[in-house]
């Protein structure tokens, strides 16, 4: 505007030029013209010829000069009028809305367009201002350009706004804004175009919005982790989750690879070729289950879903969305450790310990095995909850499961049934007194104090059912009430006390108990003697050894039967005592005897089974026999067939062991068991002991003479001394005689005696010959 505000200044001088320009040629014309033609004219007429010539000249020229003005004049008129019309037309007809603004805000010109945009007429338009049109959220920043492109500082400027039409919509424009100056402050104005992008911009805030929702979506799903790679397994997004379940924020995990950050080693090549194949494919990988890695290294384990996304011009991407499984986990195995087990003492519960009684039932059926359902329940447990509490209760329940759990055996199982009702479940039962046996104990820790924070002492005495399989039922419901039918009848009998299903076990298990009480204080104090039956060579009749047999007589009972207390012995554990007393005792004598100059004879020791198998009695006879001084040689250890036979070969360990120290190794009542002859060569033995059944009755039973015959030619075949037990006649001597019988035992020569008659039997045949080793 300002230059044409100086273009029109320049132009104002120009109809003055031409004046004077004009004033100057015709005062030339009118001073040097008449000159000229009296210097052409010869004569007045000729003068006057000339003159009206010069005149017609003139006229013609400034007809000329008048044409040539007025011609430009219609022409520039002419393209004024087509500028015109052409802006009008361009401003009005324009695909954008036009407008002149004045400094102030008023709208001085607007197009159509700009009209139908805000739903104004053009009069009504130049009422208004563009501060009344414009959406107050964004009238400041447009204002300030406004001031700033008066003020000089730009000189146009561009912005995004929103309009209020007349009906009250609002309509987003993009405004494209010039300052048109003029020297004058009323001829400035401003010229803005406004081109309406509603839709762009719907479409753009939807984009935004759907954009934002999405991040949102997945930034506000903690256990939803979503990542993407591209075809290398480079990470190029990371959200929220991902890094709740990974541990890595997303700028340290965006840039490294996939397989540096979660994948665990063994799983790398599998993920690495799943990536290039979904990469190449297009396609997604299944979803499935996968345990992944954190950045602290713990495994994670997430459902993992993939997607391959392709967008225009660019590589294929992949994204993970992985679910962070571990809640559920947590969960799944509290479900599944609620079903099983007990939430307060964490003991197994009655559907465990159910299934855990009908798998031990199948086995017990097909080994022919015994077992035992013990139920206990606390005595006047109703009265520690009603005195003290619930929170009391609980914490002597948690107590008394702990004192259970430590009574029983790993084999055993434990369960609360529920309330303050606990079932045991003992598998491979021996004797069905060891259940009794075990009842009992439990009964003596239920009676040990129990403190209780913050310090109450409470004892929690209790009542005992015992069912057994096979003698009183033989499936897990039968067994269970049957120990609660027994449990009953312990509550009845003044409770603290147990009871078997059947009355007539009750009463042997107490009186083997008993028996056991007695045996163990007889252990202890010594009541126990070891009687010895002479061993002798058939061939000379000399005494060659003896073999030692406990004798126990009770100060109540009178005699016990070794065949009574040594099975007890056996399955209470006593016989470990027991055994090392009659070792002991057989070094101690035999090293007396040999000390006083009798004949060295062998001393022949029965052991348990249950000794063999603990697998201490190697050690336990070097030390006697070092701290007794009794030669190895002398000492004889003699085990049952069926001892031999539990298991083959910790026997022979303990078997080799023993040999190492020296002493000889008997097996006692040979063809009772099943040995096989691979078996018996397999053993480091050096006496065959011929059960007595056979030879008691051989002079009778050709059986068993064949029987006995056999056995002896086996022994000797395979290089064993053989030895007939229970020799009660001169027959039976004089047959084993034929037989080549090594040795016998039996009461035809004596019956077990005590250590001192022994001794006179030995001295008396002082000077006879000993058996050779
Ligand atoms: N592990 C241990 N077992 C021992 C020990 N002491 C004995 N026993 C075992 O007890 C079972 C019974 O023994 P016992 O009642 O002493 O009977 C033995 C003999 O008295 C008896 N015998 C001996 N000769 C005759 C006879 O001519 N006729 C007849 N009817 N009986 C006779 O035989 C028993 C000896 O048997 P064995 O041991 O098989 O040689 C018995 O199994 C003992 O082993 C011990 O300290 N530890």
């Amino acid at each position: 505007m300002k230059q044409l505000d100086a273009k029109l200044k320049k132009l104002r001088y120009y109809p003055l030029f031409g004046a004077l320009i004009y004033l100057l040629f015709g005062a030339l014309w009118i001073t040097f013209s008449d000159q000229l033609l009296l210097s052409l004219a010869v004569d007045p007429q000729t003068l006057s010829r000339y003159q009206s010539y010069k005149g017609y000249f003139y006229i013609v020229l400034t007809a000329a000069l008048a044409w040539v003005l007025l011609r430009q004049r219609l022409h520039f008129s002419r393209s004024l009028t087509k500028s015109e019309y052409i802006l009008d037309q361009t401003i009005e007809k324009a695909a954008a809305g036009i407008a002149h603004v004045s400094p102030s805000g008023q709208f001085l010109r607007v197009n159509q367009e700009l009209c139908r945009l805000l739903g104004y007429s053009m009069a009504e338009l130049r009422e208004l201002s563009f501060q009344q049109l414009t959406h107050p959220m964004d009238l400041a920043r447009d204002q300030a350009l406004v001031e700033e492109t008066l003020s000089g500082l730009r000189q146009h400027y561009s912005l995004e706004k929103r309009y209020l039409r007349k009906d009250g919509q609002v309509i987003w424009a993009r405004l494209s804004v010039s300052l048109i100056a003029a020297t004058d402050i009323s001829d400035t104005f401003f010229v803005s175009v406004i081109q309406d992008i509603s839709d762009v911009k719907l479409a753009q805030l939807k984009l935004e919005e759907s954009e934002l929702r999405f991040r949102t979506l997945l930034d506000s799903m903690p256990t939803i982790s979503v990542q993407g790679y591209d075809e290398d397994g480079t990470t190029l997004f990371w959200n929220k989750g991902s890094e709740l379940v990974y541990g890595y924020s997303s700028q340290e995990a965006i840039g490294r690879n996939l397989l540096d950050l979660i994948i665990p080693e063994k799983m790398q090549e599998g993920v690495r070729e799943a990536v290039s194949q979904m990469a190449s494919s297009g396609e997604a990988r299944h979803a499935e289950e996968l345990v992944l890695k954190r950045k602290d290294g713990s495994p994670v384990t997430v459902y993992s879903s993939h997607a391959v996304v392709i967008l225009p011009d660019k590589k294929p991407q992949i994204y993970c969305i992985d679910i962070d499984l571990t809640t559920y986990k947590q969960q799944e195995a509290q479900l599944a450790f609620l079903a099983q087990y007990d939430p307060l003492t964490h003991l197994p519960n009655r559907h465990f310990f159910a299934n855990q009684l009908e798998q031990a039932l199948k086995v017990a059926r097909r080994e022919q095995l015994q077992l035992a359902v013990l139920i206990l329940d606390l005595d006047n447990f109703k009265n520690i909850n009603d005195s003290y509490g619930h929170n009391v209760g609980d914490q002597l329940l948690k107590q008394v499961a702990e004192k259970l759990r430590i009574c029983c055996r790993d084999t055993d199982t434990l369960a609360r049934l529920g309330g303050d009702e606990f079932a045991i479940l003992i598998e491979h039962l021996e004797q069905p007194e060891d259940a009794a046996r075990f009842a009992q104990e439990l009964l003596r820790t239920m009676q040990q104090t129990l403190m209780l924070p913050p310090d109450l002492e409470l004892s929690a005495a209790a009542s005992i059912g015992i069912s057994l399989f096979p003698q009183h039922h033989d499936n897990v419901e039968a067994l269970l009430q049957g120990a609660d039918a027994a449990l009953y009848k312990a509550k009845a009998e003044g409770r603290n006390t147990y009871y078997y299903y059947s009355d007539q076990l009750t009463a042997q298990a107490r009186q083997r108990l008993v028996l056991e009480g007695r045996l163990r204080n007889a252990v202890k104090t010594g009541q126990l003697h070891c009687y010895y039956q002479p061993q002798l060579e058939v061939a000379t009749g000399r005494i060659i050894g003896a073999e030692l047999l406990l004798r126990w007589r009770d100060p109540e009972l009178g005699f016990v039967s070794p065949e009574i207390f040594i099975p007890l012995a056996e399955s209470s554990g006593l016989i470990h005592a027991l055994g090392i007393q009659v070792l002991q005792q057989a070094c101690v004598q035999g090293k007396a005897w040999l000390d006083e100059g009798l004949p060295a004879i062998s001393l022949a020791v029965n052991v348990s089974a249950h000794q063999f198998s603990r697998g201490e009695l190697g050690q336990q006879v070097r030390t006697l026999l070092a701290e007794t001084g009794f030669p190895a040689k002398f000492l004889e250890l003699e085990v049952t067939e069926s001892a031999l036979m539990q298991d083959e070969d910790k026997v022979i360990e303990t078997m080799q062991q023993l040999r190492a120290t020296g002493v000889r190794l008997a097996i006692d009542d040979f063809g009772t068991g099943y040995s096989s002859l691979a078996y018996l060569q397999r053993l480091p033995l050096d006496i065959l002991k011929v059960d007595r059944r056979f030879i008691c009755n051989m002079t009778t039973n050709p059986d068993n003479q064949q029987i006995t015959k056999a056995i002896i030619e086996l022994g000797h075949t395979l290089r064993f001394e053989v030895l007939a037990e229970g020799v009660e006649t001169a027959e039976q001597l004089a047959m084993l005689q034929q037989m080549s019988c090594n040795y016998y035992q039996g009461y035809y020569f004596s019956k077990p005696v005590p250590a001192e008659t022994f001794r006179q039997l030995l001295a008396q045949q002082q000077g006879v010959g000993v058996r050779a080793h």
